[in-house]
């Protein structure tokens, strides 16, 4: 499904964060978003999701953005697992909600355990597992809602080097075809990741670093 953000303007209280911004993603597309701390990345992903008010027009393949939506998955970088909960059965926890049969979501749960790599995992509480394994079971618990868009806001930024790298190789193949919104200010991430980069506050960025050069040569 594609995503459609026009003109949209965020803020808190008065200040304005996101101005007439606009960004399309095709259906399919993996689009990062990076900038500077504090240029609005998080504040663009929770409009998409529909948290927070705002003006301007954002759609999901033409229908309006005007609430939360399960068609749209946030995934941040807390995981959110449930800690009384085994592996499979917060996997499982939004589909019972939604009401899915139980065979249905335990087999569907146990499939999208097995794709993130955690096959003989799904009895294991959350304390039982690794920050990393934390992370495939929260993007094992979005997938298997089958999301028409994925919004990933810092999802891996808690992790180490080399447990971020098999995430972000993970990411690759599971989200392929599915329609992303990613947000980081590690720039090597987002040049891996995106099939496109959208820097936000780069006019910002630019214009003191010009300052700064006429200083120095001042
Ligand atoms: N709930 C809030 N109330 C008031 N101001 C906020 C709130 N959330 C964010 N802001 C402000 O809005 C601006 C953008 O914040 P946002 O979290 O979207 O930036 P970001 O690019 O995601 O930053 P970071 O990379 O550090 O997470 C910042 O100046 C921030 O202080």
């Amino acid at each position: 499904m594609s995503l459609s953000v026009r003109s949209l303007t965020v803020g808190y209280g008065r200040s304005a964060v996101l101005s007439d911004f606009s960004l399309s993603v095709a259906d399919g597309e993996f689009v990062v978003v990076a900038g500077p701390s504090g240029c609005g990345k998080s504040t663009l992903l929770r409009a998409v999701a529909g948290l927070i008010p705002f003006s301007g027009a954002i759609s999901v393949d033409g229908v309006a953005v005007r609430g939360p939506s399960r068609d749209r998955a946030l995934v941040f970088q807390e995981d959110g697992l449930l800690p009384w909960r085994t592996a499979l059965r917060n996997v499982e926890l939004p589909l019972a909600l939604q009401g899915v049969p139980r065979s249905l979501r335990r087999a569907r749960a146990a499939e999208w355990l097995e794709r993130v790599g955690l096959a003989g995992f799904e009895d294991h509480l959350p304390r039982e597992l690794s920050g990393g394994m934390r992370q495939r079971v929260q993007l094992a618990r979005t997938l298997a809602q089958q999301p028409s868009v994925v919004l990933m806001d810092e999802p891996f930024g808690a992790l180490d080097a080399q447990t971020r790298s098999s995430m972000q190789e993970l990411v690759t193949e599971v989200l392929s075809g599915t329609t992303t919104l990613f947000v980081t200010h590690d720039v090597d991430e987002a040049v891996l990741l995106g099939d496109r980069v959208v820097v936000l506050g780069a006019g910002e960025v630019e214009r003191r670093r010009d300052a700064i050069l006429a200083a120095v040569k001042a």
